[in-house]
């Protein structure tokens, strides 16, 4: 083996008869001297182990030159590589180095590709695993279609509760949040809750909850109307008292919802429910049905901060005197009811109103409504209210460790507002089961609304809990959907929601599924 040594030159046949001339690469005389030559054909590099004993054959020249001290070995035949041999094993060595590259360049294509599926193309964020595991749960789990019950019995229901997402916005996907909610079909809706165990191990906790609509983040304001607010509308005009009430967490989409959407630091209230609502009521009026009632159409606006009532129609905002008198009738006194004769009148007024609602800011929205606005649409047939409508954004519903970092007046706020939320739920309850006594005493909130609570079949109510998708709000989203499931438990008893936690995917898959089937049962 001492003759031959790396990179030197050699010619070798291949089995179809063409000579090659090759460089070799390795000596392995551990293994019965094998020699491995690799050539050039063509772009390609080739490589081939021989045994020396076929080398030595197919090369004399090398022997003959060894022998006598000159090389006048014998030319082969052809040749069909003619490169330098110097060249060669540059080209080669260059060769293979791209091919090294190539392969490298390739996998790391692969495991990126592998990541972009799992993490929407967000290499950098830190809950990918959370992602993935999400991901997994939206493409393995098959949801049940929509449950039997027929959509008619919707329109009828004297409570009717339902649930809108909002979109992901820039600043969640910014903070690199996960949107942690799914909307699977028009009753279901589903809060994945990242979690971690003692060992800090990621696990993803499943909630699922059913209403009586739910609305997913595509869904737009007058989808909502459509199913909400106007069979509200026919109902007033059929002498009852209607009351929707928008709830939810700060900044998520309340006041987009009622009063329209908000577009370069103005609020577009033609698509918001208050308008879609007071356009349906002039349509309406113009029915020959109703005509004989001579019905005319009146509009206030106030709002509720804390336990004063503000008028946002009176000049200067004047505050308002909430009277009771002896059969337990609530006035707010002096409040005005502004006379309008159509859809622009309206807008106009609630324009009027906006611009004077009190804002602030809390850890959720910059532009917070710290009140409760309460919009009233009241049809009157001579003096007597033939029906009324009161479309009310409630202020937000916030957490009390939410509000640790904001001023003293802020929490105050947040308490009030908490305080009026319960009264509300308790009402509602109160309605739903038909009850005799009714806690409408317990906030002003309550009070002003008495007339929306008392009346039996004559009283319906909607809700709409409004939810922000986003990973960091997923307590304050569960907190929502529990006050809105709570209002609902007494009033549709065939539905019981719940939730289901699990580490295992597969585990949670069907846990969630078998729990969703028995919601639907
Ligand atoms: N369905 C939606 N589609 C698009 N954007 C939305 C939607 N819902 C809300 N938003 C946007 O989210 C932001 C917060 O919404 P909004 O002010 O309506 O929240 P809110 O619940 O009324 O909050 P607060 O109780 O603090 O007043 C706004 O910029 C709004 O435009």
């Amino acid at each position: 083996m001492n003759i031959l040594s790396i990179n030197q030159h050699v010619y070798i046949r291949r089995s179809d008869g063409r000579i090659h001339e090759g460089v070799i690469v390795k000596l392995d005389s551990s293994r019965n001297n094998i020699v491995t030559v690799e050539w050039q054909e063509g772009q390609a590099i080739r490589g081939k182990e021989l045994p020396l004993i076929s080398i030595v054959k197919q090369n004399p020249q090398i022997f003959k030159a060894t022998a006598n001290g000159a090389n006048i070995g014998v030319v082969p035949p052809s040749v069909v590589v003619t490169a330098t041999p110097r060249n060669n094993v540059v080209l080669m060595k260059i060769e293979r180095m791209r091919l090294e590259r190539e392969r490298r360049s390739k996998r790391n294509n692969e495991t990126r590709m592998l990541r972009q599926l799992y993490v929407d193309e967000d290499l950098d964020n830190t809950n990918w695993e959370f992602a993935r595991m999400l991901r997994l749960y939206r493409l393995q789990t098959e949801f049940p279609p929509v449950g039997n019950a027929p959509r008619s019995t919707l329109k009828k229901n004297q409570i009717v509760v339902c649930v809108r997402k909002r979109p992901i916005n820039s600043k969640e996907i910014n903070q690199h949040e996960l949107d942690v909610v799914s909307v699977p079909n028009r009753e279901l809706l589903l809060v994945h809750a990242p979690r971690k165990h003692l060992d800090l191990t990621k696990f993803l906790e499943h909630h699922s909850f059913r209403f009586d609509h739910t609305f997913d983040e595509q869904s737009s304001n007058a989808q909502v109307y459509e199913r909400t607010v106007r069979p509200l509308v026919h109902h007033i005009f059929d002498g009852g008292m209607a009351t929707c009430f928008a709830y939810g967490q700060t900044g998520s989409g309340k006041t987009h919802t009622m009063e329209g959407e908000f577009t370069d630091k103005k609020q577009n209230s033609r698509d918001g429910i208050y308008a879609l609502a007071a356009a349906e009521v002039f349509e309406h009026l113009q029915q020959p049905s109703y005509s004989h009632f001579e019905l005319r159409v009146s509009c206030s606006f106030f709002e509720l901060y804390g336990p004063r009532v503000y008028d946002l129609l009176g000049l200067g905002k004047p505050q308002l005197r909430v009277l009771e008198d002896g059969k337990q009738r609530v006035q707010v006194v002096n409040l005005i009811e502004e006379k309008v004769a159509n859809t622009d009148e309206v807008l106009h007024l609630l324009e009027l109103g906006n611009s004077v609602r009190t804002s602030g800011q809390t850890s959720a929205n910059a532009k917070s409504s710290r009140s409760h606005a309460v919009f009233q649409i009241v049809l009157r047939s001579g003096d007597k209210v033939h029906g009324k409508i009161s479309l009310i954004d409630l202020a937000g519903n916030e957490r009390g460790v939410d509000n640790c970092c904001i001023s003293r007046e802020s929490r105050f706020e947040g308490s009030e507002i908490n305080k009026s939320l319960l009264a509300l739920k308790e009402c509602i309850r109160a309605l739903g089961r038909q009850s005799a006594h009714l806690p409408f005493r317990s906030s002003k909130l309550t009070q002003v609304l008495r007339d929306s609570f008392i009346g039996g079949k004559k009283v319906r109510t909607c809700m709409i809990a409004m939810i922000s998708p986003g990973s960091h709000s997923v307590e304050n989203t569960l907190n929502t959907l529990r006050y809105a499931d709570r209002v609902k438990e007494l009033t549709t008893q065939p539905f019981a929601n719940s939730s289901t936690q699990s580490a295992d995917p597969v585990l949670e898959q069907n846990r969630s599924l078998s729990d969703i089937n028995s919601t639907s049962n």
